[in-house]
């Protein structure tokens, strides 16, 4: 049975990494996305906000009873070149400020010139640095570009501890694509399907929520497709999602919130 628009504009909120990581967001502007993410259909899976603002943000949702909502943040963030002994420290101490998630990008760059070795050193040591918190780890794929990149930046990921690959940060000039979903999600496939996908970057309508809902489904299976397997990382998809519920972005917030 193919999902109404209602019906999946509702499950993309229930996948949604609402993000706010604008160079000047400032703590009220993360107040209101927490409050934002507390929808009149239920909240999102998680807000995603620079490290600075973890604490604030489990603070905020945790004052507003959302308490099940997961506080997600970045490191390495966007350029993916730091060192792997100052990546680990960042995800250690955003970990130990609240966040549950730690969305870390891959270095991308080292890869395309040849050296594969750095990448699984920086996700083996942040997942160490993670404890129970969750490692996404961010593989830039517009950056990669060549799908044979792609896919080795995804297998190597996965074999060093990611729990999700996630496409992009959204700060490049090509993000989360069709093609660098396929390849992504087959490498999930082929790993067995335990680890996660995220898309992200450019997610601005129900319709490309459409696209890689359908994508993950037709890899994985409808019935992995869950928060657990399933993100949809965007900064502005909300007011579409709550338009095709007949919710305007006003109709947002919840009385009180
Ligand atoms: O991780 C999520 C991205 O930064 C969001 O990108 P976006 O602003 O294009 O939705």
């Amino acid at each position: 049975m193919t999902a109404t628009d209602a019906q999946l504009a509702r499950k993309a909120i229930g996948l949604l990494d609402f993000t706010s990581l604008n160079p000047d967001d400032d703590e009220a502007r993360i107040r209101d996305l927490c409050r934002r993410a507390l929808t009149p259909v239920g909240p999102v899976a998680a807000v995603c906000v620079y490290p600075r603002f973890v604490a604030l943000a489990r603070q905020t949702l945790d004052a507003l009873g959302g308490n099940q909502v997961k506080v997600a943040t970045v490191t390495n963030f966007p350029a993916g070149a730091a060192d792997v002994e100052v990546v680990a420290a960042e995800t250690r101490a955003a970990v130990e400020a609240g966040a549950d998630e730690v969305d870390v990008v891959y270095p991308y760059a080292a890869l395309r010139g040849g050296d594969a070795t750095v990448g699984v050193e920086l996700v083996r040591a942040c997942k160490r640095a993670c404890g129970d918190a969750l490692l996404k780890v961010i593989l830039e794929t517009g950056e990669l570009a060549d799908p044979a990149l792609i896919r080795q930046a995804s297998r190597d990921a996965i074999e060093a501890g990611a729990d999700f690959i996630k496409t992009s940060t959204g700060k490049v000039v090509v993000n989360a694509t069709e093609q660098a979903a396929r390849l992504m999600l087959e490498v999930i496939a082929e790993t067995g399907g335990r680890v996660g996908f995220k898309p992200a970057g450019g997610i601005r309508t129900l319709a490309d929520a459409r696209l890689y809902i359908g994508l993950a489904e037709e890899y994985l299976g409808q019935d992995w497709v869950t928060p657990e397997h399933l993100r949809l990382g965007a900064s502005s998809v909300l007011d579409d999602l709550l338009r095709h519920l007949g919710l305007g972005s006003e109709g947002a917030a919840k009385e009180g919130y």
